[in-house]
């Protein structure tokens, strides 16, 4: 399998924190969502990616190119979006073409426009006149008007209201129509990467906790509803997690590994990733 983006053992020491032997593959074609509490080590993650920190141990591979040694050749085929804009704040979206256009070879400016136009936003207006979100769909109009092959975006639609971005993961859903085409996301909002994703990593405190397909984790797992004592019946090695409430426990199980009849919910990622850290089972 061709993998747009590969993770082999990476980890990065800083003072009050590690990240720890990380590996990833996201096969190319596919949207993988990354996910963890604040500070579990995302952005740390994406900039190690991109060559803007150094690992201390570890390989990275970008569309099949090592990313300390091969960068430059495919710096074109890199969309990146940040949770902060990197761009001049006193320019404006016309004199940014410009500049473009002399970073890209690439460069598809008609596109830029027509991307701008669809997000409303102003060519003549300078950038750090534009709202948050205005920002943010500004560098993901950047990231889409060049020859790029993966989108890598750190919390790229943080900040913008439901409906753009609806718009967005719309148009990350059309970018992955090109099956060469790649996307790596992190974000807080659960709810979209579940809509989008075709894989989901689950990073904790360093970690990587899981990194499976969205799917092969929906079906694998299911909530249960019962009282202690019942739970006190199910085999261990079923259950993943548990959280105690007034009416009883909830518990994430392996559906395959419940016998007997018991209801068991379908659970979410956002379940999933929860139960994975919370309470342990007793
Ligand atoms: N340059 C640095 N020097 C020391 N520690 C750092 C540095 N950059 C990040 N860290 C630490 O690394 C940890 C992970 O930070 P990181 O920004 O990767 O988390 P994150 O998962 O992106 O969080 P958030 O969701 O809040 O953006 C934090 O404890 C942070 O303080």
């Amino acid at each position: 399998m061709e993998y747009a983006l590969q993770l082999i053992n990476v980890t990065k020491q800083y003072k009050d924190f590690k990240l720890d032997n990380i590996n990833i593959k996201l096969p190319q074609g596919c949207i993988m969502g990354f996910v963890g509490e604040n500070g579990a080590g995302k952005s740390t993650t994406i900039k190690l990616i991109l060559d803007l920190i150094n690992r201390d141990r570890g390989q990275i591979t970008v569309l099949g190119k090592d990313n300390k040694i091969d960068f430059n050749s495919i710096k074109e085929n890199i969309g990146v979006v940040m949770d902060e804009s990197s761009f001049p704040d006193n320019l404006n979206a016309k004199e940014i073409n410009k500049f473009m256009k002399r970073i890209y070879k690439t460069w598809d400016e008609d596109k830029f426009f027509k991307l701008l136009k669809q997000f409303s936003i102003a060519e003549d207006k300078s950038i750090k006149d534009y709202s948050r979100g205005m920002k943010m769909k500004f560098s993901i109009a950047v990231s889409l008007s060049h020859d790029s092959k993966i989108l890598i975006m750190d919390e790229a639609t943080s900040g913008l209201d439901p409906i753009v971005r609806e718009e967005i993961l719309d148009i990350f859903l059309e970018f992955i129509q090109d099956e060469s085409n790649s996307i790596f996301i992190s974000s807080h909002i659960i709810s979209d990467l579940e809509k989008i994703c075709d894989y989901i990593t689950f990073i904790h405190r360093g970690k990587v906790v899981f990194s499976e397909p969205k799917d092969e984790l929906l079906e694998k797992y299911g909530i249960l509803k019962c009282s202690e004592k019942e739970l006190e019946k199910i085999e261990v090695s079923a259950v993943k997690g548990i959280r105690k409430n007034k009416f009883g426990v909830e518990a994430l199980v392996f559906k395959n590994k419940i016998k007997g009849s018991y209801v068991i919910d379908k659970a979410n990622i956002e379940d999933i990733m929860l139960f994975h850290v919370k309470e342990q089972v007793l």
